[in-house]
């Protein structure tokens, strides 16, 4: 229950320690009823990847968590509001618990979530992993970047859709990763506006991998992962400007067809595509619905910044306002339920 969403993660105990991922997953384990729910999860979304089912993937939720109980009361949101889009929206939660900071800053709920710069990874960790839980339990899917690739054992059997950030899609430890795991992933063109780095990771994370890893028990081991055919790009815009406009679509769908990769792609209707401006985002998902309806069917999805209030706030000025963002700006509520509603109603 949520109550107990701090209590136990005290029990985890602080300290340079942590527990390993196994430790963790037996202590706040995936029932099989929960597995069950996890597969049909990632079954839909791999669907909308591959283009066997035309909703739009939508992943939508706070730049990052900084309260559990504020996360589920989104979450509670969403999952009321997800059925009535369900027939052409498919929405998934973003719970994103670290972030790449451009140089320093708080690093996200499973580094520091105190957020005192204290470090307590162990509660971060618990908490990460029971906050994912509850929201899985809650029948909707969630969304994460795995940035840490020690990270990822500790929470990707709840994960539905991962995003490999626009500073690590160039990386060969997340391409490794991102072919190892059972979920789709979205890769996204790099902070300069460069989309190929994304289809090299799409290519090189749809391959079978040998690399340093982890097990269960935290002991190095050599990973050998499959491939992951279920990737894609999200186009996030760059430094010389938004690439949401049909002109980039279209010829990251080109690049995609030469490449001979599934020509599928979603749009992060923030960031660099928004100009840093959280409210631009309304423009950026018009622009969307109306390349989709015009026909234009590589577009599987688009990624929205979304809290309970809107804007954001700085860690360090005094008293946190709840449900607000404490690194991006993010879109209120009330906002982000109408622009989903019509979203849908546009797309019937
Ligand atoms: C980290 C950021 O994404 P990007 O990698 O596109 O900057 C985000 O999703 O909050
Ligand atoms: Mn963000």
């Amino acid at each position: 229950g949520h109550a107990d969403l701090d209590a136990t993660a005290d029990a985890s105990g602080a300290g340079a320690s942590l527990p390993t991922p196994g430790e963790l997953r037996r202590r706040l384990p995936l029932s099989p009823f929960l597995a069950e729910l996890l597969r049909t999860q990632r079954q839909a979304v791999q669907d909308i990847v591959q283009g066997r089912d035309d909703r739009l993937l939508v992943v939508v939720g706070p730049c990052s968590i900084h309260d559990p109980l504020a996360a589920l009361e989104y979450a509670q949101r969403l999952a009321e509001l997800a059925p009535r889009v369900s027939d052409r929206l498919l929405p998934v939660m973003r719970v994103y618990v670290e972030k790449p900071r451009t140089t320093i800053g708080w690093k996200g709920l499973a580094y520091d979530p105190d957020l005192d710069g204290g470090g307590n990874m162990a509660r971060g960790l618990h908490l990460s992993r029971h906050l994912m839980r509850e929201i899985v339990s809650l029948g909707l899917p969630v969304a994460t970047e795995l940035l840490q690739p020690m990270l990822a054992p500790y929470l990707d059997d709840l994960l539905a859709w991962v995003a490999i950030g626009a500073r690590t899609t160039e990386s060969q430890l997340h391409r490794e990763l991102a072919s190892g795991l059972e979920t789709a992933v979205g890769f996204k063109n790099g902070t300069g506006g460069d989309i190929k780095v994304a289809l090299d990771a799409m290519r090189a994370a749809g391959h079978p991998h040998q690399h340093f890893g982890m097990d269960a028990d935290g002991r190095p081991m050599m990973r050998e992962t499959m491939g992951n055919p279920h990737t894609h790009v999200v186009l996030r815009g760059g430094h010389d400007g938004p690439n949401h406009d049909a002109g980039s679509v279209r010829a990251c769908r080109h690049a995609l067809e030469a490449a001979r990769l599934t020509p599928r792609l979603m749009v992060d209707c923030s960031h660099a595509n928004a100009c840093k401006d959280h409210r631009r985002q309304g423009e950026v998902l018009r622009d969307v619905l109306a390349q989709r309806l015009a026909g234009e069917r590589s577009l599987m999805g688009l990624m929205l910044e979304s809290h309970l209030e809107e804007g954001r706030q700085d860690l360090d000025a005094g008293a946190l306002r709840y449900g607000v963002s404490v690194t991006d700006a993010c879109l209120g509520w009330e906002s982000t339920e109408a622009m989903l509603l019509e979203a849908a109603e546009r797309l019937r």
